[in-house]
């Protein structure tokens, strides 16, 4: 079980540079083993082109390391408090990806205005409130996992709707089901994070996505009546 997971989480790892989302090493992927309560997490700072599935770490949720060699990723106390919070998440990515960070930096949420967005995404895309200096001087990777945390409740969010997220003056991270959607999802949110900033740079009034399209694009690929793709039920209507 923990060997396939580790297989999944290095080919996600692999695919951050594939999709040009990381310049260096400036991002991690991480999957979890619920039943165990076991996290594997890629080492800090190794060079994708180096990395192998056995340098992968595995943590359990208190962030002691039980397997690996290598020290964890430094992002990995946000990724446990992350998996703590939102028990329906099995994977998640970080990345410093140019466009989602450069909504982070401006510190705007990434509004819903068309429907590539929808499909993927159930509304905007939130940034979180800049950190405190206590919290920035104290446990800086918890309090950025707690601060993602806040935003999703404090605003009703649903994050197996919106997997994603923008941290203010940081970056983008996201999470779904498996590595790979995790992926999928932070690949998404790169490219409409890069739309959404020409569309406002060409008509700054440009409009929200009317709700029935909204609900028409995410319903019809995440729904329970889903009929988008090849494995879902149904057929188009
Ligand atoms: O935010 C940063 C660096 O500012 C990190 O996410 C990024 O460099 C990846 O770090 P790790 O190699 O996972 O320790």
């Amino acid at each position: 079980m923990l060997e396939r997971l580790k297989e999944q989480v290095w080919e996600a790892n692999l695919g951050l540079p594939r999709h040009q989302l990381v310049t260096f090493t400036w991002g991690n992927v991480s999957g979890i083993d619920r039943q165990a309560g076991l996290v594997v997490i890629k080492p800090s700072g190794v060079e994708y082109e180096k990395l192998r599935a056995d340098d992968l770490v595995v943590v359990d949720l208190d962030g002691k390391v039980v397997e690996g060699r290598l020290k964890p990723s430094s992002d990995t106390r946000t990724h446990l408090v992350l998996y703590k919070a939102f028990p329906q998440i099995g994977a998640i990515v970080h990345t410093h990806s140019p466009w989602a960070t450069v909504w982070s930096q401006a510190a705007l949420e990434m509004p819903a205005l068309g429907t590539t967005h929808a499909d993927t995404f159930y509304g905007g895309v939130p940034c979180t409130r800049p950190l405190t200096e206590d919290e920035i001087k104290g446990d800086y990777e918890r309090e950025t996992g707690n601060v993602i945390v806040e935003t999703f409740r404090q605003r009703g969010l649903d994050p197996q709707q919106i997997p994603s997220v923008l941290v203010a003056s940081h970056g983008p991270f996201a999470w779904g089901e498996t590595p790979m959607a995790a992926l999928e999802h932070a690949v998404v949110l790169e490219e409409v994070c890069k739309m959404a900033y020409h569309t406002l740079n060409l008509n700054q009034n440009a409009p929200l996505l009317d709700q029935n399209l909204l609900d028409k694009h995410y319903l019809r690929k995440h729904g329970t009546d889903a009929y988008y793709g090849q494995t879902a039920n149904g057929f188009p209507r």
